[in-house]
């Protein structure tokens, strides 16, 4: 796959320290923002120096790291901040199916970033070329709630349908999502979103790109130099009413062999795809548990060490996508996602975040977010399904897995 690009022949890119900028969203000028930001850390973006459509394809994240090596190698950098982020860097978001047509890389013409106490901003093109002037933010209101593809009693078979296709051995574990919709009177700003988001879900990443917006607890992979983490989710429960519920609750999802098992599934996965390219690969042998404000996961942090020099996007590319948000084996889960949830979903569940011309990067997967086309908005979640998951049970999940983007929007 062969790639183009809208932007210069030559990116002349500068990065300066800077005073800590202090909140990175409040700076952002414009309602289409460019972000990726964790406890208050990470980088924002706005301005476009080079916009990247990616064609789908299972070669997309190699055709996306082909052009984007090919665009910074060409570029005339002065980066004496000289850590991952500075120099030029490209935010993206991919597409779930290697057969949907949505995956985008954006270069902005500004980078405002922070981490360990170490602040810049990035100038892409020209310095003196004038941005669009800033606008304030404007919640969004007169918010209007339809079903997506699939209403709840819909939906609830098909997850009926996935566990009598587990049940029959067709497969071990699938991930079954389903979408809804809001639309309000105005176009829908990003920072409006990202702000809500970040303040209440300040451990998730705050993700922005190309008008997919969201908060997601999920590490795909995080580059740095020859490190790799990531952190494995699959297995939720609900947060309890009281704290004795709550600990009762996070008792029985770490030992439901249910759980167990769905999270199994996408640990495996990730240690099988990530030895290959790993030195010191440590996995641990049972989950732990993360606790977000409103729900509990199992999770698996993974480390490791890249034996040879890799981007983060060739990472990406062995590891989606991953039983936490397909199923086990790959190929079939795919064709019964694409069978039974009766919609495309775009980007959701698809690797967002963003590389450097380093190959540095973080990526996450785009799960508790909603896609923003002007006043629209389409919400997105799913849940694991194996062989003893509950319809019942997965709906409500699912409508706790909606609750980030729907507070996002209505405050
Ligand atoms: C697919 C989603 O979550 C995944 C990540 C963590 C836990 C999951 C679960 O327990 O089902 C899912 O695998 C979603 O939030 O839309």
């Amino acid at each position: 796959m062969k790639l183009a690009v809208t932007a210069p022949e030559r990116l002349a890119v500068r990065t300066v320290p800077v005073p800590d900028p202090g909140d990175l969203i409040s700076r952002l000028p414009h309602p289409t923002a460019l972000a990726w930001i964790r406890h208050g850390e990470g980088i924002a973006g706005w301005g476009e120096a080079a916009r990247i459509p990616v064609p789908g394809g299972a070669d997309r994240f190699a055709a996306a790291a082909a052009l984007l090596r090919e665009l910074f190698a060409a570029a005339d950098v002065d980066d004496p901040v000289d850590v991952p982020g500075t120099g030029p860097v490209a935010f993206g978001s991919f597409g779930f199916d290697p057969e949907s047509p949505d995956s985008t890389l954006i270069v902005p013409r500004r980078i405002l970033g922070r981490r360990d106490g170490t602040a810049w901003l990035t100038t892409i093109g020209d310095d003196a070329e004038p941005l669009t002037v800033p606008t304030p933010p404007h919640a969004p209101a007169g918010l209007r709630w339809q079903d997506g593809a699939l209403p709840e009693d819909a939906w609830r078979q098909a997850v009926a349908a996935a566990v009598g296709r587990i049940r029959d051995g067709h497969l071990g574990k699938v991930v079954l999502a389903r979408d809804l919709t809001a639309r309000a009177d105005a176009p829908i700003d990003a920072r409006v979103l990202l702000r809500r988001l970040a303040d209440r879900f300040p451990g998730c990443y705050a993700f922005s790109c190309d008008g997919l917006v969201g908060a997601t607890p999920e590490l795909l992979i995080r580059r740095t130099g020859d490190d790799i983490e990531s952190l494995v989710l699959a297995g939720t429960t609900a947060r309890g009413t009281d704290p004795a519920d709550d600990r009762a609750r996070a008792a029985r999802l770490f030992n439901s062999p249910k759980d167990r098992e769905e999270h199994r599934y996408a640990a495996d996965m990730v240690r099988d795809a990530l030895a290959p390219l790993c030195a010191d690969l440590t996995v641990p042998d049972e989950p732990e548990l993360l606790t977000l404000p409103n729900l509990t996961h199992l999770a698996s942090p993974v480390h490791g060490r890249l034996t040879a020099d890799r981007s983060v996007l060739d990472v990406v590319a062995a590891l989606h996508p991953t039983p936490a948000v397909c199923g086990t084996p790959t190929d079939t889960a795919m064709d019964l996602i694409r069978e039974l949830e009766g919609m495309d979903r775009g980007r959701y569940s698809g690797p967002v975040g963003w590389v450097d011309a380093r190959g540095d990067g973080e990526w996450g997967i785009a799960l508790r977010c909603a896609q923003i086309d002007g006043p629209s908005a389409r919400l997105f979640a799913g849940c694991g399904i194996v062989a003893d998951s509950d319809p019942d049970a997965e709906l409500a999940e699912a409508r706790t897995k909606f609750g980030p983007m729907q507070y996002a929007l209505h405050g």
